[in-house]
């Protein structure tokens, strides 16, 4: 753990992990900022169910999901290529915060709607080649809490970390996260409320 990226940031606190440098706060937005924002979110965000090719096979993914940002911002992965939406006047005020509290600088997001317990996203890491090879990606939980998975790519022997992400909690993975990490939102067996999250991002404009 390298410590540079957020030394003059003591509200996030660091996740012991090897390889990786993962930081979270509990508390970046109390109950009733993230309940305006998430009523907010759910009204005006443009929530599409994607198709996936995964194989060459076709699936729906099991979450709706949303792509906002810089005009550019142009995002593929696993065969579906999204075009962002411009900022809404709530994403450029979450945006500005996250920007204030890690330092870091954003120009896309990508949303995600868990709408119960049967949404989810399976075992992936965030290492497009548009995301650059360090991406920092932030990334904000309104509404139920769920679990999120770590698991590193190769050494088998270390424990498996889990993060309970709750409502107004914001996670950042930097460095070499992406590289040596892969992660996932289980589905769930017990009922759970809607959750957003919202997963901000530096995209790298294509050549
Ligand atoms: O919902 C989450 O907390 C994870 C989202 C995620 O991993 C992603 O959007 O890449
Ligand atoms: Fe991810």
């Amino acid at each position: 753990m390298n410590g540079e990226l957020f030394d003059e940031v003591p509200l996030l606190e660091t996740i012991p992990m090897a390889d990786a440098d993962v930081r979270f706060m509990r508390r970046f937005y109390g109950p009733a900022l993230a309940a305006q924002h998430m009523r907010v979110l759910l009204d005006e965000i443009a929530w599409r169910q994607e198709t996936i090719v995964l194989w060459g096979q076709q699936h729906l993914q099991p979450r709706l999901s949303a792509w906002y940002g810089d005009a550019g911002s142009r995002y593929s992965y696993s065969g579906i290529t999204l075009e962002p939406h411009p900022w809404t006047a709530t994403l450029l005020r979450i945006k500005g915060d996250i920007e204030q509290v890690t330092g870091h600088r954003f120009n896309s997001v990508l949303l995600n709607l868990y709408r119960n317990e049967r949404d989810g996203m399976g075992w992936h890491s965030d290492d497009e080649a548009e995301l650059g090879p360090e991406p920092v990606i932030a990334s904000l939980s309104l509404g139920e809490a769920r679990i999120f998975h770590f698991r590193h790519r190769t050494r088998k022997t270390g424990k498996p970390i889990s993060l309970t992400l709750i409502d107004g909690s914001l996670l950042v993975m930097a460095g070499t996260t992406q590289k040596f990490w892969r992660h996932a939102v289980d589905k769930e067996s017990v009922s759970r409320d809607a959750r957003i999250n919202l997963t901000f991002r530096h995209i790298v404009p294509a050549r």
